[in-house]
């Protein structure tokens, strides 16, 4: 799914309006009543709502959604709040529609306009909308702050008001803190960033049936994994395959007290269809892994504690493998610093670096430049952020990831709540999958294990990292309902990994 930027949004109103044709009087009824079936679906019509609208459409949308909940005969107090002699036509429109239904409609222009808000009261929140053009101030701000200090449930209708929908927000602007965000058809930018979680709170999209050909069309960099999109990019298993259909996966992991890494590691590659695994560890490792992974084959390293590359059994060089992955669980010794020097440059294919790797690479970055192309690096932000530099903001962020994604030709999975994939093409796709509890140790060792067996069968690197990302994600979501998000751990995620 696209996510498109504020320009586009517009653009794609008047798109539908006209070739639909649809007045856009009726695109505001569509997009008021998707949102209060979504509304009416989750709260019952004993809960008391204040509803703040401001002058714009987003405000249209608001005296729409309210003229549709009287109707539904909901309980409702209307507040327009009138920071500008300007109201948009649409909104003019539908105020005077709702005058026609009640009188009750009371209008903030000081502060001592804004009323107290209860603790078992529902805020809707409609006063800015994706036209934000600078910082919420004067009646807005103090409105905002009103409902930001109340103990209410928040529903923001399109986008928390006061934040933009694609560019950054400066530290000290007042912004919605919704609980939840109902937005039109597709996610904004602005949902999928960190620093914006407060404002956009849990986000639901509705579907108003804008054009599609615009929206196939449209150019933007940005993508947002369906469950849909993700299930298309699976490969079917052939009636006569075997196992040598689907490659042999090397990984390279563990050191002395870290050979948990590379169980993990192991048993999520395992899981993920690999044709036949092999996995180098320290010798210390050896009995762990051949006890705890009886399915993987083990090739012990010469030394005892960490790697170096050099194995004790006579064996195939990394490069005759389908794919390596490397890096949990490793460490930063001297012996593995040269041993990620020396394999690098056999390889031709490309490998999964996580972890440790990446850390060796952030410190010895001419080893940037031999890695090959289509490789895929998996960092959180902190591994990241050695990799290149630190950011102002998500959005500086953001470039930067695409930046070095092109610059190196490798896919780049910054790791987090809706963990982004940047393609050396510049794109980035967002997974829509995942939850806190995945924010616990080993699990990203095992989203390494899953993207070494999707490369090893023969994915392509983009495709293998969307939607291994999905995959992970969605274990992970499996995991957290069968043992909360809080007991659950990284096993967790690998039992719950399914491939249909
Ligand atoms: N496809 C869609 O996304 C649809 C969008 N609709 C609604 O239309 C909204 C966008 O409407 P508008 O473009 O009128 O935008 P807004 O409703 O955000 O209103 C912006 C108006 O307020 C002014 N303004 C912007 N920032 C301000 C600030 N900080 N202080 C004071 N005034 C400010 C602008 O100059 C503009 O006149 C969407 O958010 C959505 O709610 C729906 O009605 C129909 C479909
Ligand atoms: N709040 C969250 N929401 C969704 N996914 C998360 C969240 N926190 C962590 N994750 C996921 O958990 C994994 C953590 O990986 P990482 O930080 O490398 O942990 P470790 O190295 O301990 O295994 C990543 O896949 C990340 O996307
Ligand atoms: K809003």
């Amino acid at each position: 799914m696209k996510i498109l930027n504020v320009d586009q949004i517009r653009a794609l109103d008047q798109a539908t309006i006209q070739h639909e044709p649809i007045a856009p009087l009726n695109l505001m009824e569509r997009a008021a009543q998707g949102f209060v079936e979504w509304f009416a679906a989750r709260y019952p019509n004993t809960s008391p709502i204040k509803i703040f609208c401001g002058l714009g459409n987003n405000g249209g949308d608001g005296m729409a959604i309210a003229r549709l909940l009287l109707e539904r005969h909901y309980t409702l107090d209307i507040y327009v709040v009138r920071y500008a002699p300007r109201e948009s036509d649409d909104f003019m429109h539908n105020h005077r529609r709702l005058k026609l239904i009640t009188e009750q409609v009371s209008y903030i222009e000081l502060s001592t306009d804004i009323p107290a808000i209860r603790h078992n009261e529902i805020v809707i929140d409609a006063i800015l909308g994706s036209g934000l053009s600078r910082p919420a101030e004067g009646i807005i701000r103090s409105t905002i702050e009103a409902i930001n200090r109340a103990p209410a449930t928040v529903i923001s209708v399109d986008i928390a008001s006061g934040l933009f929908a694609d560019k950054p927000n400066r530290p000290d602007d007042v912004i919605i803190e919704p609980d939840h965000t109902v937005t039109f058809q597709l996610p904004k930018l602005a949902f999928v960033l960190p620093r914006n979680g407060r404002y956009v709170g849990e986000w639901h999209l509705v579907n108003i049936q804008l054009n599609k050909r615009y929206i196939d069309l449209a150019p933007t960099p940005y993508y947002y994994t369906t469950p849909h999109e993700a299930r298309l990019l699976l490969h079917k298993r052939d009636r006569f395959s075997h196992k040598g259909t689907y490659g042999h996966a090397l990984l390279l992991v563990g050191s002395y007290g870290k050979i948990g890494a590379a169980v993990l590691a192991s048993r999520a590659c395992l899981r993920s269809g690999v044709g036949l695994l092999t996995v180098q560890v320290p010798r210390c490792g050896y009995s762990v892994l051949q006890t705890a992974v009886p399915e993987a084959m083990c090739r012990p390293d010469g030394h005892q504690y960490v790697l170096t590359g050099q194995s004790e059994v006579e064996s195939p060089a990394p490069a005759e493998y389908s794919t390596v992955g490397i890096g949990p669980g490793i460490g930063k010794a001297p012996e593995t610093l040269a041993m990620l020097r020396e394999l690098l440059p056999t390889l031709k294919k490309p490998i999964v670096l996580d972890a440790d790797a990446l850390n060796l690479l952030a410190e010895h970055r001419e080893l940037l430049d031999i890695l090959p192309h289509n490789s895929i690096l998996t960092p959180h932000p902190k591994e990241f952020e050695r990799l290149t530099q630190p950011w102002a903001d998500d959005y500086e962020k953001l470039n930067s990831l695409q930046a070095f994604a092109k610059r190196y030709r490798v896919v780049v999975i910054l790791k987090g709540a809706f963990t982004a994939v940047a393609t050396p093409d510049g794109e980035v796709h967002f997974n829509s999958t995942g939850n806190p509890g995945l924010s616990t140790g080993g699990t990203g060792d095992v989203l390494t294990g899953v993207l070494t067996a999707l490369l090893a069968q023969g994915y392509d690197s983009v495709e293998a990292a969307v939607l291994g990302v999905f995959a992970h994600g969605l274990a992970g979501d499996r995991a957290a309902d069968q043992r909360g998000p809080i007991g659950m751990v990284a096993s967790d995620v690998i039992d719950a990994l399914r491939w249909d």
